[in-house]
């Protein structure tokens, strides 16, 4: 269980938000809504622990995620608006990197698997420099397939996606709620998670 206890956040002058307060449970999808600049991100920033609460806590499993930072993060998987993928490397160097970096070993077949899924395939061992804004997403995206961490934390992860895409994005986000995953995610763009509970939170 993810909890949120009276959250502040300020950044620079401003006060973005206070006594912002959640709980999510295993199978719960949790949207986070708001306006440009409302404080979306800053709030994942501080569910990831890079950024620390003004004022409140943040728990996983009971006890505050600064007290266990390896324990929470090796539960957690974050996926940034920016992509984080390395554009001299392929798409398979960079799976299979994302993977070591996150403690785990992938074969490398499950890999050629999941880039296959996001639509990738032929295209593995192509650098990413020279894949289009969508396919670079898709590889960042190729993580998820293969994820199998209770807490997925997304930031605005359809934009750049086509229609069949977010179809298929929403489907494995279904899936991760459905093994009895959480999320958090933000998006401007509505979008139907076919399974699991969903919560809203407007921030601002
Ligand atoms: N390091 C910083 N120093 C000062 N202000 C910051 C800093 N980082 C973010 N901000 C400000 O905090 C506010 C909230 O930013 P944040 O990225 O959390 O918003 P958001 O809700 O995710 O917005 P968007 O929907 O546009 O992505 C913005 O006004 C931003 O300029």
């Amino acid at each position: 269980m993810l909890e949120a206890e009276n959250l502040e956040c300020v950044r620079g002058e401003r006060r973005l938000f206070a006594g912002l307060g959640f709980t999510l449970s295993a199978g719960e999808l949790l949207y986070l809504q708001g306006r440009n600049g409302a404080g979306k991100t800053s709030l994942l920033r501080m569910l990831i622990g890079l950024l620390p609460p003004e004022d409140g806590e943040i728990r996983w499993q009971g006890r505050p995620i600064r007290s266990q930072k390896d324990d929470y993060h090796g539960a957690l998987c974050y996926l940034g608006h920016l992509n984080a993928i390395k554009e001299e490397l392929t798409p398979l160097e960079n799976l299979l990197a994302a993977a070591r970096l996150g403690g785990t070993t992938l074969p490398e077949d499950d890999a050629i698997d999941a880039l296959e899924q996001v639509g990738l395939a032929g295209r593995e061992d192509l650098a990413c420099k020279y894949l289009s804004q969508g396919q670079k997403r898709r590889v960042a995206l190729a993580r998820l397939v293969v994820d199998r961490r209770p807490l997925w934390i997304l930031d605005e992860p359809f934009v750049a996606l086509d229609v069949l895409a977010v179809d298929w994005l929403a489907g494995i986000i279904s899936g991760h709620l459905q093994r009895g995953g959480m999320a958090v995610m933000t998006t401007h763009q509505p979008v139907a998670i076919p399974a699991g509970r969903v919560r809203e939170l407007r921030i601002g």
